[in-house]
């Protein structure tokens, strides 16, 4: 059986500013080595995880914005899920409502997102989440950003469907990230684990939290389950 971890970039392998965590690359890279597929899981866009999946090692496996991009390997197709009109109509709400207190959102790479959309955490996303009250779309605040994402998206629902097309299970995936991004896939994958900085949303789903925080957790997390993850 094939075994795969699934991990979150942002807070997950980086340290809480974003700058990326030495150790857990060396983790990911060990992991990688001894032929486990390393598939990484992030808010970020499509073309920033191709270049950290080369930049990693990995085969280029990768969920992006959320769940609503997912790839398999170098040369697959990008599978785009939800409807990124619904997100445009909402963001421009939440721009007409800033603009009118002054306020301009600082957009994060809207031309390279296919499916979501996002922005800084200038405003506060409880008060977006009220703006957009009538609108058919998630909040989603990862601690990095605000992402707009069409409802019933998640990394968890493009587990399922990258599996699925993986012709593995998802219970196949160990699984590991820290925002309440991650929620459902922690939930879906054969085992999810968190570290010590996770949303208490996030918390609650896993099975085990570390002691440790970040990439310091996540390479604490790769020495615990390593047998688990070679055993499978
Ligand atoms: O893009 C974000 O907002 C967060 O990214 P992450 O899912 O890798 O933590
Ligand atoms: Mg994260």
């Amino acid at each position: 059986m094939l075994s795969a971890i699934l991990t979150d970039v942002d807070g997950t392998i980086t340290d809480s500013a974003r700058r990326i965590d030495v150790g857990a690359i060396e983790s990911l890279r060990s992991l990688i080595d001894d032929g486990i597929e390393v598939v990484l899981a992030s808010g970020n866009t499509a073309c920033f995880m191709d270049a950290l999946c080369k930049m990693i090692g990995t085969k280029g496996s990768f969920i992006a914005e959320n769940g609503g991009v997912y790839r398999i390997g170098y040369t697959g197709s990008l599978h785009i899920n939800g409807d990124q009109h619904v997100c445009r109509t909402a963001l421009e709400a939440v721009q007409a409502y800033y603009r009118k207190k002054g306020i301009e959102l600082d957009l994060y790479n809207p031309t390279y997102r296919y499916a979501d959309l996002a922005f800084a955490r200038t405003v506060p996303a409880e008060e977006v989440k009220q703006v957009l009250a009538g609108h058919a779309v998630q909040v989603i605040d990862t601690g990095f950003a605000i992402h707009l994402q069409s409802e019933g998206v998640s990394k968890g629902t493009a587990l399922l469907a990258l599996a699925r097309d993986m012709g593995i299970s998802p219970k196949d995936f160990f699984a590991i990230g820290d925002g309440i991004n991650d929620v459902q896939m922690l939930e879906w994958a054969g085992r999810g684990v968190t570290i010590a900085n996770a949303h208490p949303a996030t918390k609650a789903a896993a099975s085990d939290v570390m002691e440790e925080a970040n990439g310091t957790g996540f390479v604490q997390a790769v020495k615990k389950y390593r047998s688990y993850l070679r055993a499978r």
